[in-house]
Protein backbone atom coordinates (compact mmCIF):
# COMPACT_ATOMS: atom_id res chain seq x y z
CA UNK A 1 0.00 0.00 0.00
CA UNK A 2 1.35 3.08 -0.60
CA UNK A 3 0.76 6.30 1.31
CA UNK A 4 0.87 10.38 0.95
CA UNK A 5 2.91 11.22 3.78
CA UNK A 6 -0.22 12.69 5.93
CA UNK A 7 -2.53 10.40 4.97
CA UNK A 8 -3.42 6.63 5.55
CA UNK A 9 -5.89 4.46 3.29
CA UNK A 10 -8.60 2.89 5.53
CA UNK A 11 -10.03 -0.59 5.53
CA UNK A 12 -13.57 -1.77 6.48
CA UNK A 13 -12.75 -2.50 10.28
CA UNK A 14 -11.36 0.66 10.40
CA UNK A 15 -13.79 2.73 8.59
CA UNK A 16 -16.27 1.17 10.88
CA UNK A 17 -14.78 3.70 13.25
CA UNK A 18 -15.64 6.68 11.54
CA UNK A 19 -18.36 8.49 10.98
CA UNK A 20 -19.09 8.22 7.40
CA UNK A 21 -16.88 6.55 4.04
CA UNK A 22 -13.92 8.59 3.75
CA UNK A 23 -11.05 7.76 2.22
CA UNK A 24 -7.69 8.81 3.61
CA UNK A 25 -7.32 10.33 7.10
CA UNK A 26 -5.03 13.38 7.72
CA UNK A 27 -4.33 15.39 10.92
CA UNK A 28 -7.58 16.92 12.14
CA UNK A 29 -10.15 14.65 10.56
CA UNK A 30 -10.08 11.56 12.68
CA UNK A 31 -13.22 11.13 14.98
CA UNK A 32 -14.91 8.34 16.46
CA UNK A 33 -18.46 7.41 16.39
CA UNK A 34 -18.98 4.13 17.61
CA UNK A 35 -19.22 2.26 20.81
CA UNK A 36 -15.78 1.95 22.35
CA UNK A 37 -16.57 -1.04 24.56
CA UNK A 38 -16.45 -4.10 23.16
CA UNK A 39 -18.30 -7.42 25.22
CA UNK A 40 -19.05 -10.93 23.79
CA UNK A 41 -17.40 -9.94 20.69
CA UNK A 42 -19.03 -6.99 19.74
CA UNK A 43 -18.64 -2.73 20.19
CA UNK A 44 -21.68 -1.80 22.75
CA UNK A 45 -22.45 0.80 24.73
CA UNK A 46 -21.82 0.17 28.44
CA UNK A 47 -24.73 -1.00 30.43
CA UNK A 48 -23.85 1.66 33.29
CA UNK A 49 -21.81 4.68 33.54
CA UNK A 50 -19.04 5.98 36.06
CA UNK A 51 -18.77 9.38 34.39
CA UNK A 52 -17.86 10.18 31.00
CA UNK A 53 -14.47 10.94 29.26
CA UNK A 54 -12.79 12.84 26.35
CA UNK A 55 -10.01 11.53 24.14
CA UNK A 56 -7.98 14.05 22.41
CA UNK A 57 -6.02 14.16 19.44
CA UNK A 58 -2.47 15.79 21.08
CA UNK A 59 -1.16 16.95 17.27
CA UNK A 60 -4.19 19.25 17.42
CA UNK A 61 -5.79 19.58 20.72
CA UNK A 62 -9.18 18.31 18.76
CA UNK A 63 -11.42 16.04 21.12
CA UNK A 64 -11.76 12.69 18.99
CA UNK A 65 -14.12 11.10 21.16
CA UNK A 66 -16.57 11.57 24.27
CA UNK A 67 -17.17 8.39 25.71
CA UNK A 68 -18.90 7.03 28.51
CA UNK A 69 -16.78 5.19 31.28
CA UNK A 70 -17.45 1.89 32.59
CA UNK A 71 -19.81 1.40 35.65
CA UNK A 72 -19.54 -1.85 38.40
CA UNK A 73 -22.85 -3.37 36.19
CA UNK A 74 -20.55 -3.32 32.73
CA UNK A 75 -17.56 -4.62 34.31
CA UNK A 76 -19.59 -6.82 35.66
CA UNK A 77 -21.22 -8.17 32.24
CA UNK A 78 -17.77 -7.94 30.91
CA UNK A 79 -16.23 -10.46 33.50
CA UNK A 80 -19.29 -13.02 32.83
CA UNK A 81 -18.56 -12.70 28.90
CA UNK A 82 -14.82 -14.02 29.05
CA UNK A 83 -15.85 -16.94 31.99
CA UNK A 84 -18.32 -17.82 29.13
CA UNK A 85 -15.42 -17.79 26.65
CA UNK A 86 -13.31 -19.04 28.85
CA UNK A 87 -14.73 -22.26 29.34
CA UNK A 88 -14.82 -22.51 25.59
CA UNK A 89 -11.12 -21.54 25.29
CA UNK A 90 -9.43 -22.98 28.12
CA UNK A 91 -10.98 -26.73 26.67
CA UNK A 92 -8.74 -26.03 23.16
CA UNK A 93 -5.16 -27.80 22.47
CA UNK A 94 -2.30 -25.09 22.39
CA UNK A 95 -2.15 -25.79 18.67
CA UNK A 96 -5.39 -24.64 17.92
CA UNK A 97 -4.84 -21.69 20.12
CA UNK A 98 -1.57 -21.54 18.68
CA UNK A 99 -3.56 -21.31 15.18
CA UNK A 100 -5.96 -18.63 16.23
CA UNK A 101 -3.62 -16.10 17.75
CA UNK A 102 -1.09 -16.81 14.23
CA UNK A 103 -3.94 -15.62 12.67
CA UNK A 104 -4.73 -12.64 14.52
CA UNK A 105 -0.97 -11.51 14.63
CA UNK A 106 -1.34 -11.63 10.38
CA UNK A 107 -4.52 -9.85 10.42
CA UNK A 108 -2.11 -7.14 12.43
CA UNK A 109 0.71 -7.05 10.35
CA UNK A 110 -1.96 -7.08 6.90
CA UNK A 111 -3.18 -3.59 9.15
CA UNK A 112 -0.35 -2.36 10.42
CA UNK A 113 -1.02 0.79 8.67
CA UNK A 114 -4.08 1.88 9.21
CA UNK A 115 -3.30 0.80 13.14
CA UNK A 116 -0.37 2.83 13.21
CA UNK A 117 -2.30 5.34 12.16
CA UNK A 118 -5.21 5.72 14.71
CA UNK A 119 -2.43 4.98 17.58
CA UNK A 120 -0.49 7.96 15.85
CA UNK A 121 -4.15 10.38 15.95
CA UNK A 122 -5.06 9.49 19.60
CA UNK A 123 -1.29 9.21 21.27
CA UNK A 124 0.61 11.44 19.04
CA UNK A 125 3.54 9.73 18.51
CA UNK A 126 5.24 10.06 15.04
CA UNK A 127 3.91 7.71 12.81
CA UNK A 128 7.67 6.38 12.44
CA UNK A 129 7.58 4.65 15.67
CA UNK A 130 3.54 4.05 15.90
CA UNK A 131 4.72 1.31 12.94
CA UNK A 132 7.27 0.08 15.14
CA UNK A 133 4.82 -0.54 18.00
CA UNK A 134 2.48 -2.38 15.89
CA UNK A 135 5.53 -4.59 14.43
CA UNK A 136 6.73 -5.66 18.17
CA UNK A 137 2.56 -6.24 19.22
CA UNK A 138 2.14 -9.05 16.49
CA UNK A 139 5.49 -10.32 16.75
CA UNK A 140 4.47 -10.78 20.18
CA UNK A 141 1.23 -12.87 19.21
CA UNK A 142 3.83 -15.23 17.04
CA UNK A 143 6.08 -15.34 20.29
CA UNK A 144 3.27 -16.81 22.39
CA UNK A 145 1.32 -18.41 19.59
CA UNK A 146 4.29 -20.72 19.37
CA UNK A 147 4.60 -21.17 23.08
CA UNK A 148 1.19 -22.31 23.29
CA UNK A 149 1.69 -25.37 21.32
CA UNK A 150 4.72 -26.49 22.86
CA UNK A 151 3.36 -25.89 27.07
CA UNK A 152 3.42 -28.80 28.81
CA UNK A 153 4.48 -30.43 32.42
CA UNK A 154 6.61 -32.89 33.80
CA UNK A 155 6.48 -36.30 34.48
CA UNK A 156 8.37 -37.42 37.15
CA UNK A 157 8.98 -41.14 38.53
CA UNK A 158 8.60 -42.34 42.63
CA UNK A 159 9.33 -45.08 44.41
CA UNK A 160 7.39 -48.38 43.53
CA UNK A 161 6.13 -47.78 40.17
CA UNK A 162 4.20 -44.46 40.66
CA UNK A 163 4.89 -41.18 39.43
CA UNK A 164 3.59 -37.62 39.41
CA UNK A 165 3.26 -35.37 37.02
CA UNK A 166 2.42 -31.58 36.40
CA UNK A 167 -0.21 -29.66 34.45
CA UNK A 168 0.32 -26.06 33.55
CA UNK A 169 -3.43 -24.43 33.80
CA UNK A 170 -4.74 -21.07 33.10
CA UNK A 171 -5.49 -18.40 35.68
CA UNK A 172 -9.31 -17.46 34.73
CA UNK A 173 -10.49 -14.23 33.53
CA UNK A 174 -7.34 -11.92 33.67
CA UNK A 175 -7.94 -8.29 33.59
CA UNK A 176 -5.15 -5.98 31.99
CA UNK A 177 -5.07 -2.26 32.87
CA UNK A 178 -2.97 -0.08 30.79
CA UNK A 179 -1.26 3.19 30.47
CA UNK A 180 -1.51 5.20 27.44
CA UNK A 181 2.55 5.39 25.91
CA UNK A 182 1.80 2.60 24.08
CA UNK A 183 -1.81 1.71 23.74
CA UNK A 184 -2.04 -1.15 21.05
CA UNK A 185 1.27 -2.30 22.32
CA UNK A 186 0.75 -3.02 25.98
CA UNK A 187 -2.98 -4.66 25.06
CA UNK A 188 -1.03 -7.08 22.71
CA UNK A 189 1.71 -7.78 25.35
CA UNK A 190 -0.83 -8.54 28.35
CA UNK A 191 -3.25 -10.45 25.89
CA UNK A 192 -0.83 -12.44 23.93
CA UNK A 193 0.63 -14.83 26.69
CA UNK A 194 -2.66 -14.72 28.50
CA UNK A 195 -4.58 -15.99 25.46
CA UNK A 196 -2.18 -18.40 24.61
CA UNK A 197 -2.02 -19.68 27.88
CA UNK A 198 -6.04 -20.47 27.85
CA UNK A 199 -7.12 -17.42 29.71
CA UNK A 200 -9.97 -14.91 29.27
CA UNK A 201 -9.21 -11.16 29.05
CA UNK A 202 -11.12 -8.16 30.06
CA UNK A 203 -8.86 -4.97 29.05
CA UNK A 204 -9.21 -1.55 30.52
CA UNK A 205 -7.03 1.01 28.48
CA UNK A 206 -5.90 4.51 29.58
CA UNK A 207 -9.24 6.86 29.37
CA UNK A 208 -6.55 8.97 27.13
CA UNK A 209 -6.21 6.39 24.65
CA UNK A 210 -9.19 4.49 24.29
CA UNK A 211 -9.79 3.68 20.81
CA UNK A 212 -6.58 1.19 19.50
CA UNK A 213 -7.76 -1.58 21.78
CA UNK A 214 -10.91 -2.10 20.03
CA UNK A 215 -9.30 -2.59 16.84
CA UNK A 216 -7.29 -5.14 19.09
CA UNK A 217 -10.18 -6.54 20.13
CA UNK A 218 -11.95 -6.80 16.14
CA UNK A 219 -8.67 -8.42 15.26
CA UNK A 220 -9.24 -11.44 17.80
CA UNK A 221 -12.69 -12.00 16.57
CA UNK A 222 -12.00 -11.93 12.98
CA UNK A 223 -9.01 -14.60 14.02
CA UNK A 224 -11.60 -17.07 15.42
CA UNK A 225 -11.31 -16.34 19.30
CA UNK A 226 -14.90 -17.11 20.90
CA UNK A 227 -17.09 -14.01 21.92
CA UNK A 228 -16.21 -13.01 25.21
CA UNK A 229 -12.69 -13.90 25.15
CA UNK A 230 -11.22 -10.71 24.90
CA UNK A 231 -13.16 -7.49 25.80
CA UNK A 232 -12.31 -3.46 26.20
CA UNK A 233 -14.10 -1.86 29.29
CA UNK A 234 -13.14 2.06 29.12
CA UNK A 235 -12.72 4.46 31.87
CA UNK A 236 -10.60 5.68 34.84
CA UNK A 237 -9.67 5.20 38.01
CA UNK A 238 -13.04 3.76 39.32
CA UNK A 239 -14.11 1.42 36.18
CA UNK A 240 -10.14 -0.09 36.93
CA UNK A 241 -11.35 -0.37 40.84
CA UNK A 242 -14.61 -2.08 39.62
CA UNK A 243 -11.86 -4.99 37.87
CA UNK A 244 -9.51 -5.23 40.43
CA UNK A 245 -12.08 -5.71 42.92
CA UNK A 246 -14.13 -8.23 41.10
CA UNK A 247 -14.41 -11.38 43.00
CA UNK A 248 -14.14 -13.52 39.44
CA UNK A 249 -11.10 -12.22 38.34
CA UNK A 250 -8.39 -14.25 38.27
CA UNK A 251 -5.06 -12.25 38.08
CA UNK A 252 -4.32 -8.51 37.00
CA UNK A 253 -1.63 -7.24 34.81
CA UNK A 254 -0.92 -3.24 35.42
CA UNK A 255 1.29 -0.74 33.38
CA UNK A 256 1.09 2.90 34.69
CA UNK A 257 2.77 4.51 37.67
CA UNK A 258 3.90 3.46 40.75
CA UNK A 259 1.05 5.05 43.35
CA UNK A 260 -1.32 3.52 41.09
CA UNK A 261 0.22 0.14 41.26
CA UNK A 262 0.56 -0.25 44.94
CA UNK A 263 -3.57 0.30 44.59
CA UNK A 264 -3.52 -2.07 42.36
CA UNK A 265 -2.07 -4.15 44.46
CA UNK A 266 -3.46 -3.40 47.88
CA UNK A 267 -7.11 -4.59 46.23
CA UNK A 268 -5.72 -7.40 44.53
CA UNK A 269 -4.32 -8.21 47.98
CA UNK A 270 -7.88 -8.50 49.75
CA UNK A 271 -9.00 -11.26 46.63
CA UNK A 272 -5.34 -13.08 47.11
CA UNK A 273 -4.91 -12.46 43.15
CA UNK A 274 -1.65 -12.66 41.54
CA UNK A 275 -0.22 -9.39 39.70
CA UNK A 276 1.84 -8.15 37.23
CA UNK A 277 3.40 -4.65 38.12
CA UNK A 278 4.99 -2.80 34.88
CA UNK A 279 6.05 0.44 36.67
CA UNK A 280 7.68 3.74 36.33
CA UNK A 281 11.17 4.03 36.21
CA UNK A 282 14.65 6.98 36.21
CA UNK A 283 16.86 4.88 34.30
CA UNK A 284 20.57 5.12 34.42
CA UNK A 285 22.58 5.06 31.39
CA UNK A 286 26.43 5.12 31.92
CA UNK A 287 29.05 6.12 29.27
CA UNK A 288 32.50 5.21 29.35
CA UNK A 289 35.47 6.94 27.91
CA UNK A 290 36.06 4.12 26.21
CA UNK A 291 32.88 3.68 23.91
CA UNK A 292 31.98 4.12 20.66
CA UNK A 293 30.78 7.68 20.59
CA UNK A 294 28.49 7.62 17.38
CA UNK A 295 26.73 4.36 19.16
CA UNK A 296 26.49 6.45 22.69
CA UNK A 297 25.32 9.32 20.96
CA UNK A 298 22.81 7.39 19.07
CA UNK A 299 21.80 5.58 21.97
CA UNK A 300 21.69 8.65 24.56
CA UNK A 301 19.07 10.08 21.92
CA UNK A 302 17.14 6.97 21.80
CA UNK A 303 17.21 6.61 25.73
CA UNK A 304 15.54 9.42 25.82
CA UNK A 305 13.30 10.81 22.78
CA UNK A 306 11.45 8.33 21.80
CA UNK A 307 7.35 8.75 22.40
CA UNK A 308 8.27 12.56 22.94
CA UNK A 309 10.36 10.99 26.19
CA UNK A 310 6.92 9.29 27.33
CA UNK A 311 8.52 5.92 28.06
CA UNK A 312 8.96 3.93 30.88
CA UNK A 313 12.54 2.68 31.08
CA UNK A 314 14.02 5.87 29.64
CA UNK A 315 17.93 6.13 30.44
CA UNK A 316 16.81 10.26 31.43
CA UNK A 317 19.95 9.89 34.25
CA UNK A 318 22.96 10.04 31.58
CA UNK A 319 26.65 9.46 33.45
CA UNK A 320 28.98 10.63 30.82
CA UNK A 321 32.65 9.91 32.15
CA UNK A 322 34.54 13.14 32.69
CA UNK A 323 37.00 12.74 29.37
CA UNK A 324 34.52 12.73 27.17
CA UNK A 325 32.05 14.68 28.75
CA UNK A 326 32.80 17.97 26.62
CA UNK A 327 32.62 15.83 23.18
CA UNK A 328 29.64 13.84 23.89
CA UNK A 329 27.81 16.79 25.36
CA UNK A 330 28.40 18.59 21.98
CA UNK A 331 26.99 15.88 20.16
CA UNK A 332 24.26 14.95 22.02
CA UNK A 333 22.56 18.65 21.73
CA UNK A 334 24.07 18.97 18.04
CA UNK A 335 21.97 15.92 17.07
CA UNK A 336 18.97 16.54 19.94
CA UNK A 337 18.51 20.06 17.60
CA UNK A 338 18.19 18.00 14.45
CA UNK A 339 14.86 16.04 15.57
CA UNK A 340 12.16 17.19 13.16
CA UNK A 341 9.01 18.07 15.57
CA UNK A 342 5.54 18.34 13.99
CA UNK A 343 2.59 16.53 12.85
CA UNK A 344 2.72 13.04 13.53
CA UNK A 345 1.44 11.60 10.74
CA UNK A 346 3.82 13.13 8.45
CA UNK A 347 6.71 10.75 6.83
CA UNK A 348 10.00 12.51 8.13
CA UNK A 349 8.68 13.40 11.64
CA UNK A 350 10.45 12.22 14.51
CA UNK A 351 8.43 14.06 17.34
CA UNK A 352 4.88 14.58 17.88
CA UNK A 353 3.20 16.15 20.99
CA UNK A 354 2.95 15.14 24.09
CA UNK A 355 -0.23 13.19 25.51
CA UNK A 356 -2.19 16.15 26.76
CA UNK A 357 -2.20 20.28 28.34
CA UNK A 358 -1.70 19.30 32.03
CA UNK A 359 1.11 16.61 31.23
CA UNK A 360 2.85 19.13 29.03
CA UNK A 361 2.79 21.73 31.58
CA UNK A 362 4.13 19.41 34.13
CA UNK A 363 7.26 18.47 31.81
CA UNK A 364 7.41 22.21 31.29
CA UNK A 365 6.96 22.70 35.20
CA UNK A 366 9.96 20.26 35.78
CA UNK A 367 12.09 21.82 33.71
CA UNK A 368 11.75 25.24 35.08
CA UNK A 369 12.40 23.91 37.96
CA UNK A 370 15.67 22.34 37.15
CA UNK A 371 16.60 25.72 36.21
CA UNK A 372 15.76 27.02 39.70
CA UNK A 373 18.12 24.16 41.53
CA UNK A 374 20.70 25.29 38.94
CA UNK A 375 20.52 23.22 35.92
CA UNK A 376 21.68 24.55 32.40
CA UNK A 377 19.60 24.14 29.81
CA UNK A 378 21.43 23.52 26.59
CA UNK A 379 18.46 23.41 24.43
CA UNK A 380 14.67 22.73 24.59
CA UNK A 381 13.05 22.49 27.07
CA UNK A 382 10.41 25.42 25.95
CA UNK A 383 6.77 25.31 23.94
CA UNK A 384 7.08 24.48 20.51
CA UNK A 385 4.19 25.84 18.00
CA UNK A 386 4.58 24.12 14.40
CA UNK A 387 4.07 26.29 11.48
CA UNK A 388 0.92 24.47 10.64
CA UNK A 389 -2.02 26.47 11.19
CA UNK A 390 -3.97 23.13 12.55
CA UNK A 391 -1.47 22.17 15.01
CA UNK A 392 -1.18 25.35 16.69
CA UNK A 393 -3.15 23.82 19.86
CA UNK A 394 -0.94 20.82 20.22
CA UNK A 395 1.00 20.57 23.14
CA UNK A 396 4.51 20.53 21.66
CA UNK A 397 7.70 21.22 23.11
CA UNK A 398 11.10 21.14 22.09
CA UNK A 399 13.26 18.16 23.36
CA UNK A 400 15.60 19.46 26.03
CA UNK A 401 19.14 18.15 27.06
CA UNK A 402 19.98 19.62 30.91
CA UNK A 403 23.66 20.11 31.81
CA UNK A 404 25.25 20.89 35.44
CA UNK A 405 22.57 18.30 37.18
CA UNK A 406 23.59 17.18 40.76
CA UNK A 407 22.30 13.68 41.82
CA UNK A 408 20.03 15.56 44.51
CA UNK A 409 18.01 17.92 42.04
CA UNK A 410 14.22 16.96 41.24
CA UNK A 411 15.02 16.34 37.65
CA UNK A 412 17.53 13.25 38.10
CA UNK A 413 15.10 11.94 40.92
CA UNK A 414 11.72 12.34 39.58
CA UNK A 415 10.29 10.43 36.98
CA UNK A 416 9.53 13.44 34.15
CA UNK A 417 8.22 11.44 31.21
CA UNK A 418 9.15 13.60 29.04
CA UNK A 419 11.89 14.42 26.27
CA UNK A 420 13.96 15.81 28.86
CA UNK A 421 17.53 14.15 29.42
CA UNK A 422 19.90 15.22 32.55
CA UNK A 423 23.35 14.91 32.01
CA UNK A 424 26.04 13.73 35.04
CA UNK A 425 29.76 14.29 34.85
CA UNK A 426 31.77 10.54 36.64
CA UNK A 427 34.99 9.70 36.95
CA UNK A 428 35.41 5.87 38.15
CA UNK A 429 33.20 2.54 37.70
CA UNK A 430 32.53 2.97 41.63
CA UNK A 431 31.86 5.90 41.92
CA UNK A 432 28.97 6.06 39.10
CA UNK A 433 27.46 2.12 40.07
CA UNK A 434 26.59 3.56 43.73
CA UNK A 435 24.96 6.88 42.03
CA UNK A 436 23.23 4.98 39.25
CA UNK A 437 21.52 2.14 42.16
CA UNK A 438 21.02 5.18 44.13
CA UNK A 439 17.09 5.43 43.28
CA UNK A 440 13.81 3.89 44.42
CA UNK A 441 13.09 2.35 41.16
CA UNK A 442 14.88 -0.59 38.92
CA UNK A 443 13.10 -0.81 35.55
CA UNK A 444 16.34 -0.35 33.53
CA UNK A 445 19.30 0.55 33.15
CA UNK A 446 22.34 1.16 30.09
CA UNK A 447 26.06 1.26 29.45
CA UNK A 448 28.47 2.17 26.67
CA UNK A 449 32.12 0.59 26.86
CA UNK A 450 34.22 -0.86 24.68
CA UNK A 451 35.53 -3.26 27.36
CA UNK A 452 33.66 -6.36 27.35
CA UNK A 453 34.57 -7.16 31.13
CA UNK A 454 33.33 -4.60 32.14
CA UNK A 455 30.47 -4.31 30.70
CA UNK A 456 28.99 -7.37 31.70
CA UNK A 457 30.55 -6.54 35.45
CA UNK A 458 29.04 -3.35 35.19
CA UNK A 459 25.32 -5.00 34.35
CA UNK A 460 25.98 -7.50 37.48
CA UNK A 461 25.56 -5.00 39.32
CA UNK A 462 23.19 -2.29 38.38
CA UNK A 463 19.64 -3.04 40.17
CA UNK A 464 17.40 -3.18 37.07
CA UNK A 465 15.29 -5.41 35.46
CA UNK A 466 16.63 -4.67 31.65
CA UNK A 467 19.84 -3.82 31.12
CA UNK A 468 21.38 -2.95 28.37
CA UNK A 469 25.06 -3.08 26.71
CA UNK A 470 25.71 -0.84 23.81
CA UNK A 471 22.20 0.17 22.68
CA UNK A 472 19.38 1.15 24.04
CA UNK A 473 15.47 0.75 24.23
CA UNK A 474 15.33 -2.33 22.29
CA UNK A 475 12.52 -4.61 23.04
CA UNK A 476 12.49 -8.01 21.24
CA UNK A 477 9.34 -9.76 22.06
CA UNK A 478 11.84 -12.82 23.00
CA UNK A 479 13.19 -11.42 25.93
CA UNK A 480 11.32 -10.71 29.32
CA UNK A 481 11.07 -7.32 30.26
CA UNK A 482 10.10 -5.88 33.43
CA UNK A 483 11.50 -4.18 36.64
CA UNK A 484 13.20 -4.15 40.06
CA UNK A 485 12.45 -2.49 43.47
CA UNK A 486 9.71 0.34 43.02
CA UNK A 487 9.35 -0.85 39.30
CA UNK A 488 7.28 -3.32 39.71
CA UNK A 489 7.80 -7.02 39.83
CA UNK A 490 6.62 -10.05 37.07
CA UNK A 491 7.58 -10.10 33.26
CA UNK A 492 6.19 -9.35 30.27
CA UNK A 493 7.61 -11.29 27.02
CA UNK A 494 10.19 -14.27 26.62
CA UNK A 495 9.41 -17.62 28.22
CA UNK A 496 9.13 -16.54 32.08
CA UNK A 497 5.63 -14.57 30.95
CA UNK A 498 3.88 -18.13 31.03
CA UNK A 499 4.56 -18.31 34.32
CA UNK A 500 2.35 -15.49 35.11
CA UNK A 501 -0.54 -16.50 33.09
CA UNK A 502 -0.96 -19.76 34.39
CA UNK A 503 -0.46 -21.61 37.76
CA UNK A 504 1.26 -25.17 37.87
CA UNK A 505 -1.21 -28.34 39.35
CA UNK A 506 0.90 -31.23 40.72
CA UNK A 507 -0.68 -34.95 39.97
CA UNK A 508 0.61 -37.53 42.25
CA UNK A 509 -0.47 -41.00 41.30
CA UNK A 510 -0.21 -44.37 43.66
CA UNK A 511 0.59 -47.20 41.88
CA UNK A 512 0.49 -49.49 44.97
CA UNK A 513 -1.67 -50.03 48.02
CA UNK A 514 -1.89 -47.12 50.73
CA UNK A 515 0.08 -47.21 53.70
CA UNK A 516 -1.94 -45.51 56.20
CA UNK A 517 -0.98 -44.21 59.45
CA UNK A 518 -3.82 -44.86 61.32
N1 LIG B 1 6.96 -0.49 33.23
C1 LIG B 1 6.26 -0.37 32.14
O1 LIG B 1 6.17 -1.28 31.35
C2 LIG B 1 5.56 0.93 31.83
C3 LIG B 1 5.28 1.83 32.83
N2 LIG B 1 4.61 2.99 32.55
C4 LIG B 1 4.40 3.98 33.61
O2 LIG B 1 3.08 4.48 33.55
C5 LIG B 1 3.03 5.82 34.00
C6 LIG B 1 2.28 6.68 33.01
O3 LIG B 1 1.07 6.10 32.69
P1 LIG B 1 -0.31 6.65 33.29
O4 LIG B 1 -1.39 6.13 32.40
O5 LIG B 1 -0.22 8.10 33.53
O6 LIG B 1 -0.35 5.90 34.70
P2 LIG B 1 -1.56 5.81 35.73
O7 LIG B 1 -1.03 5.00 36.86
O8 LIG B 1 -2.13 7.13 36.02
O9 LIG B 1 -2.70 5.01 34.96
C7 LIG B 1 -2.47 3.73 34.42
C8 LIG B 1 -3.80 3.01 34.25
O10 LIG B 1 -4.36 2.75 35.54
C9 LIG B 1 -5.71 3.20 35.59
N3 LIG B 1 -5.99 3.57 36.97
C10 LIG B 1 -5.75 4.77 37.57
N4 LIG B 1 -6.12 4.70 38.87
C11 LIG B 1 -6.58 3.44 39.10
C12 LIG B 1 -7.09 2.76 40.24
N5 LIG B 1 -7.18 3.35 41.42
N6 LIG B 1 -7.46 1.46 40.11
C13 LIG B 1 -7.35 0.83 38.92
N7 LIG B 1 -6.89 1.43 37.80
C14 LIG B 1 -6.50 2.72 37.88
C15 LIG B 1 -5.73 4.35 34.60
O11 LIG B 1 -7.04 4.63 34.17
C16 LIG B 1 -4.86 3.80 33.49
O12 LIG B 1 -5.57 2.90 32.67
C17 LIG B 1 4.46 6.25 34.15
O13 LIG B 1 4.82 6.24 35.50
C18 LIG B 1 5.23 5.19 33.42
O14 LIG B 1 6.53 5.03 33.84
C19 LIG B 1 4.19 3.28 31.30
C20 LIG B 1 4.44 2.39 30.27
C21 LIG B 1 5.18 1.18 30.45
Amino acid sequence: MFLRAGQAAVSPLLRSLLPSPVATMSTGTFVVSQPLNYRGGTRVEPADASGTEKAFEPATGRVIATFTCSGEKEVNLAVQNAKAAFKIWSQKSGMERCRILLEAARIIRERRDEIATVECINNGKSIFEARLDIDTSWQCLEYFAGLAASMAGEHIQLPGGSFGYTRREPLGVCVGIGAWNYPFQIASWKSAPALACGNAMVFKPSPFTPVSALLLAEIYTEAGVPPGLFNVVQGGAATGQFLCQHHDVAKVSFTGSVPTGMKIMEMASKGVKPVTLELGGKSPLIIFSDCDMNNAVKGALMANFLTQGQVCCNGTRVFVQKEILDKFTEEVVKQTQRIKIGDPLLEDTRMGPLINRPHLERVLGFVKVAKEQGAKVLCGGDIYVPEDPKLKDGYYMRPCVLTNCRDDMTCVKEEIFGPVMSILPFDTEAEVLERANDTTFGLAAGVFTRDIQRAHRVVAELQAGTCFINNYNVSPVELPFGGYKKSGFGRENGRVTIEYYSQLKTVCVEMGDVESAF
